[in-house]
């Protein structure tokens, strides 16, 4: 039996969900799970769940040393560690497979044991995920170094999108400088858009090679993917996760001209650039002094979603507005060939008021939501990946054909997944 650390640090939160597995390609079986939140609008807090039992439920851990990634892992590992009924982790010798949620992957295709030569490359990626790669490598680099004994494993959010074709990955720039610079299109959230495509699937029953969907994966960032015949076609993130839909504190897609308009010495480095993370003024400005914090004041989604003051109402029709946008040019990528709409990350999951504004828009492509199965069911049915909200669940078969689904994703699965797969873990 293997305990199976899986982590996933996001722009502003870290989870770590912890597994056991008894052997090669056996579904991973959660023990515990642990997150601190917040870290974009403190305090921090922590929520930790063993065995299905809440421990603690978003306890205030302050806003010190847990505001970063690094501090906010620490505190997570301590927490499992001395967690006395925990019994498969009683010192962290007992952690045998670290899985890492990596967001920018440059060309890899394929999860990669971390090794001197994976770290070193992934350092020279730190620049185009500035919210993500430096932070993730320096739990990496404590998990090195805290627990000798495990296999560290890098699992990207761009590997989905390595089948993205090159007239839709490609940017219209000096075609030299593109392939010398790896300027292109790569792609985020793929490890949640693999985790939605085959739970999906498998709702749908489906083969997985026949599902068309357009999946949108919408928290702290937000991003849109057309996927045809189970793979991505298509998504709204870049480069780096500026692209796309905004954000939590990103702006999403603007006019690349309006930065140089915002401020002077826009090329100059930010002082929020470290000895690993070069950032300019202007990535700065458009990745963190942005989206939903420059627009209300808040972060939080949920708040936004009350609609409340005329700036939480433009941040919400702003938002849907984008969301819909997307939705409308894949499902002309799709050949209006779409089996279901599906939402997921915390707002998708969350945000009832906008999924259904967003869906309401969509009206004259044929989605619709059931007003009651939108506001509830995603809560009382706490067993599923998947739930149907679209009108037709509610009517029987009547009325639009077109499914709008809400995945509860689990990237921290998708991640245990992978590691229960790798061969080369389980040999011995
Ligand atoms: N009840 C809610 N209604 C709307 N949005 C919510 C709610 N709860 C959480 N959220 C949103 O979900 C976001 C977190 O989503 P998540 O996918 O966990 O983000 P990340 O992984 O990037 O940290 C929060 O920033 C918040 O805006
Ligand atoms: C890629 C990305 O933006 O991730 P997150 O939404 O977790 O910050
Ligand atoms: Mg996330």
């Amino acid at each position: 039996m293997k305990v199976i650390l899986a982590i996933n640090a996001g722009s502003s939160s870290v989870k770590v969900s912890v597994y056991t597995s008894a052997e090669y390609n056996a579904t991973p079986k959660q023990i515990a799970e642990a997150q601190v939140s917040g870290l974009t609008a403190p305090p921090t807090k922590l929520t930790y769940t063993r065995r299905g039992q809440s421990v603690h439920k978003n306890k205030e851990v302050g806003d010190g040393d847990t505001r970063t990634q690094d501090g906010a892992f620490r505190l997570l590992l301590e927490t499992l560690v001395n967690d006395a009924e925990l019994t498969e982790i009683s010192s962290t010798d007992d952690i045998g497979i670290v899985a890492h949620r990596i967001v920018h992957g440059g060309d890899y295709d394929d999860s990669q044991l971390i090794t001197a030569d994976t770290h070193h490359h992934l350092e020279a990626l730190s620049d185009l995920a500035p919210l993500h790669n430096s932070a993730a490598l320096g739990i990496v680099d404590a998990c090195i170094g805290r627990l000798p004994r495990a296999h560290n494993v890098a699992c990207f959010d761009s590997q989905f999108h390595h089948t993205i074709p090159p007239h839709i990955s490609t940017y219209p720039i000096d075609q030299n400088i593109a392939r010398s610079n790896g300027l292109r299109k790569y792609g985020f959230h793929g490890i949640s858009y693999e985790f939605i495509a085959r739970s999906v699937a498998r709702f749908l029953r489906k083969d997985r090679s026949q599902l068309d969907i357009i999946a949108l994966h919408l928290g702290s960032g937000a991003s849109a993917c057309a996927i045809r015949n189970g793979k991505s076609l298509d998504t709204s993130m870049g480069l780096t996760p500026l692209a796309g839909l905004p954000g939590a504190t990103r702006s999403g897609s603007v006019d690349p001209s309006l930065v140089f308009h915002y401020a002077s010495d826009v090329g100059k480095l930010s002082p929020a650039s470290t000895e690993h993370l070069h950032i300019s003024k202007a990535e700065d400005i458009l990745n963190r002094q942005a989206g939903w914090s420059a627009l209300t004041g808040t972060t939080d989604f949920g708040t936004i979603s009350a609609r409340d003051t005329p700036e939480r109402r433009l941040a919400f029709d702003l938002f849907a507005d984008r969301v819909a946008a997307y939705v409308g040019s894949y499902f002309v990528a799709l050949s209006g060939r779409v089996d279901a709409l599906v939402f997921a990350g915390g707002i998708g999951e969350k945000a009832t008021a906008l999924r259904a504004d967003v869906v309401g828009r969509l009206a004259c492509l044929g989605f619709a939501v059931d007003e009651e199965a939108n506001n509830s069911r995603m809560e009382e049915n706490k067993d599923d990946d998947v739930v149907d909200v679209s009108a037709q669940s509610a009517d029987g078969g009547g009325g639009s054909d077109r499914k709008v689904l809400v995945c509860r994703t689990d990237e921290q699965f998708e991640m245990a997944r992978v590691c229960t797969a790798k061969q080369e873990l389980w040999a011995s």
